[in-house]
């Protein structure tokens, strides 16, 4: 072949190869991240596109570190970090995190990056991230219909946790703490997703977590692989997850079928403000022409789950933890929860006078959050107010975990304080910014700007009141010689160690 090409080009078929090779090269190193990032400094590693495959493995398990170094060198700046697929670029400081804010969803994606991250073309279902439509009810309707729900929601937590306890023995049992609060906020959350009964139904909430674990692990599975073997892995993965959406369909097939129904037969429009997610979504799709796809519906429903129902349970868990580690937090919760409850039961209201609880968690989730948080793509070139420069297609996120232990931003930051953000200045008492819900450039648990989390509310009442049932109902502590365990950490996630275990002793005097 090579001879045939001799003959026909004034140079030798090795020399035209060699070019054809380095020039295809410099192609792919030109259009390369690697390239178009040269300007933004590598943490962790080398710079190099092959080197920095090498450092991407270390992120898997010193995710947190790298990130913290970047920190430290490049606060209020950007710098980048290899992952397996791609480079993260993580940004930091209060005037970036503003313009990120004020950005339109022309220049950034939430969702191109939570796609890529959950692989949800492979796992959760490519639509969730392509076309969130059910992501709008978190944002308005859902607030719209709490408001008439707050009651069936204390109810369900409270009943939740009840009916685990009493399954338990009632004399200082000792208990996976994760397990436990899985299953409160399960409950809690599946009252607004799928309603009474199919909320307290366990195989349909086996079934759900099963989506959730499966979701993640594989997408975390995909992910530590190079980009090329995706298909491969995806097509081997896609398959398990589809038998589990297609179980949960079973469960939520009757409560559309029953909905379209009642909808089809009754001349008057149903009052929906009592009904649940799915309803929701069945009336959406109705009045906007929508088909009914009944695995589209489950798998937003199972997603909703997914975003949802883990970090609830992470907060509970680790709240509870620091409860046992630091047990003179237990009479001043007390006697806030007595108090509230005692003049107003446990509604709404009373939740909201709970500002001690509201710390306790917040405090909770300040220092057990992730890496990042505001992950997104970018869709077009982005120039930041300072003046970084980073082109479209870029994956950044804040370094959230970095910020919250700033002693710039907190004072004793790695320190828990579990009033941290309820012993203010009496005239601040009532200022919204100190609530767990408030979206301030040094807390970004729940994100920031038109995407940070509108789940939140929903998710600081289910935490308050099962939080608070347990202070008041429950002493905790550790079994013999235990300590408060310390978080696990992949990449940029952080949970609490879902083993560990607290002794639960019932109180005499009854809330
Ligand atoms: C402790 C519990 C929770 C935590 C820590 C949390 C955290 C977050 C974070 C960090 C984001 C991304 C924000 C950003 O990038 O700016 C987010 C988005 C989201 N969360 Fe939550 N969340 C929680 C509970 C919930 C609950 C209970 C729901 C639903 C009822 C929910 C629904 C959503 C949705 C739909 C989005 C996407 C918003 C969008 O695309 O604009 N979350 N959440």
């Amino acid at each position: 072949m090579l001879e045939a090409y001799n003959e026909l080009l004034p140079v030798s078929g090795n020399v035209l190869l060699l070019v054809v090779v380095i020039l295809s090269w410099m192609y792919f190193f030109f259009n390369s991240f690697t390239y178009k990032l040269k300007h933004i400094p590598t943490v962790g590693g080398s710079s190099n596109i092959l080197l920095s495959y090498i450092s991407s493995l270390r992120y898997n398990f010193h995710g947190q570190e790298m990130i913290q170094e970047g920190y430290e060198k490049y606060k209020g700046s950007a710098f980048k970090v290899p992952t397996m697929t791609r480079w993260l670029v993580v940004i930091s400081g209060p005037q970036m995190l503003d313009d990120v804010r004020r950005a339109s969803d022309e220049y950034m994606s939430l969702d191109a990056s939570e796609s890529e991250i959950l692989q949800s073309k492979y796992t959760a279902g490519k639509a969730i991230h392509s076309d969130p439509w059910h992501a709008n009810f978190f944002r308005a309707p859902l607030t719209k219909h709490l408001s008439n729900r707050h009651e069936g929601i204390v109810e369900e937590v409270l009943s939740a946790a009840e009916d685990i306890f009493r399954g338990l023995k009632t004399d200082g049992f000792q208990v996976t703490v994760h397990e436990i609060a899985k299953k409160i906020i399960a409950r809690g959350s599946s009252h607004i997703f799928v309603g009474l009964p199919l909320c307290r139904n366990a195989d349909y909430l086996q079934l759900s977590e099963k989506f959730t674990m499966e979701v993640f692990l594989s997408s975390h599975l995909i992910n530590v692989f190079p980009k090329v073997f995706h298909p491969i892995l995806g097509c081997l993965i896609t398959g398990k997850v589809t038998k589990t959406v297609k179980q949960v369909e079973n469960y939520i097939r009757p409560l559309v079928q029953i909905h379209t129904n009642q909808k089809v037969q009754s001349e008057e429009t149903v009052d929906n403000e009592f009904g649940n997610l799915v309803t929701w979504m069945v009336d959406e799709a109705m009045a906007s022409g929508r088909p009914i796809d009944l695995d589209d519906l489950t798998r937003r429903i199972l997603g909703t789950n997914f975003v949802s129902i883990s970090s609830m349970a992470a907060a509970l868990t680790d709240a509870l933890f620091n409860l046992a580690a630091y047990p003179e937090y237990a009479s001043p919760l007390r006697q806030e929860i007595e108090s509230v409850v005692g003049a107003e039961g446990w509604n709404k209201i009373s939740v909201a006078k709970m500002v001690k609880v509201d710390s306790f968690i917040k405090e909770t989730q300040r220092l057990g959050t992730g890496g990042v948080t505001g992950n997104r793509q970018l869709l077009k070139n982005f120039t930041f107010s300072n003046g970084i420069f980073l082109p479209a297609g870029t994956y950044f996120a804040f370094a959230s975990h970095s910020t919250h232990r700033d002693e710039a931003f907190y004072s004793n930051s790695t320190e828990f304080q579990g009033f941290r953000f309820s012993d203010v200045a009496p005239e601040e008492v009532d200022d919204p910014k100190h609530q767990m819900v408030s979206l301030t450039p040094e807390y970004l648990i729940f994100g920031s700007g038109r995407h940070a989390c509108p789940g939140r509310f929903f998710a600081a009442f289910v935490l308050k009141i099962a939080f608070a049932y347990i202070v008041l109902n429950y002493d905790v502590e550790f079994p013999e010689n235990g300590r408060l365990p310390d978080h696990w950490w992949f990449q940029t996630v952080c949970l609490p160690d879902v083993k560990a275990e607290l002794i639960f002793k019932k109180r005499l005097q009854m809330g």
